[in-house]
């Protein structure tokens, strides 16, 4: 018989299955993460989850101190920027197919230009982030306008800091 889960995720390193949609939910801004597994199914090893939204506003630059992250745009287009203050420095509008890493301690922000769904892998943890600032819904697709939820920038900053997302204000996006 197939089993079927609700929209949590299991609390253990077991094998399961999720169709279309289902994943725990969370609203940031006008976007919807859906996560599909996190640090307590993969004995802290990594995170999964798919971005949907539409076109918007760049998310605010920042940079991890222990996460590494990845964006594999699925549909629509999306323009990252990532600095590591080493020597890379690059912006590109990434369609469906494109991919970007984006290694701790890039500077990095993202804009959605095409409505797009983008499915990124990162450290484990990473989303934890998402369940302090964000607003659990179990309503799937692109959040309508009554249904974004803004964090205050306070909020933003000080569960950022808890969470190794370090904004840094007046960086400037480049072309
Ligand atoms: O979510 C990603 O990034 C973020 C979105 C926000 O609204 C605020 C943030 O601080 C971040 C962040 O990166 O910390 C993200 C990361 C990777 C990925 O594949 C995505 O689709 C989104």
């Amino acid at each position: 018989m197939t089993e079927t889960l609700d929209d949590s995720l299991p609390e253990a390193l077991v094998p399961y299955l999720l169709t279309e949609g289902q994943g725990q939910k969370i609203v940031l801004f006008d976007q919807l993460f859906t996560l599909l597994t996190t640090g307590a199914q993969t004995e802290r090893q990594f995170d999964a989850f798919v971005t949907v939204g539409r076109p918007g506003q760049a998310v605010p630059a920042h940079f991890h101190a222990r996460t590494n992250e990845t964006f594999f745009v699925l549909d629509g287009e999306v323009r990252l920027w990532i600095d590591d203050r080493k020597g890379v420095r690059e912006t590109r509008i990434l369609e469906a197919g494109g991919f970007g890493f984006v290694p701790r301690d890039t500077i990095h922000s993202y804009r959605i230009e095409k409505t797009a769904r983008i499915f990124g892998v990162t450290s484990a943890g990473f989303t934890d982030f998402f369940r302090a600032v964000g607003r659990p819904t179990t309503t799937p697709g692109i959040p309508g306008p009554g249904e974004v939820h803004i964090p205050s920038f306070a909020e933003m900053g000080s569960r950022g800091a808890e969470h190794d997302v370090n904004f840094v204000p007046g960086y400037e996006l480049f072309d």
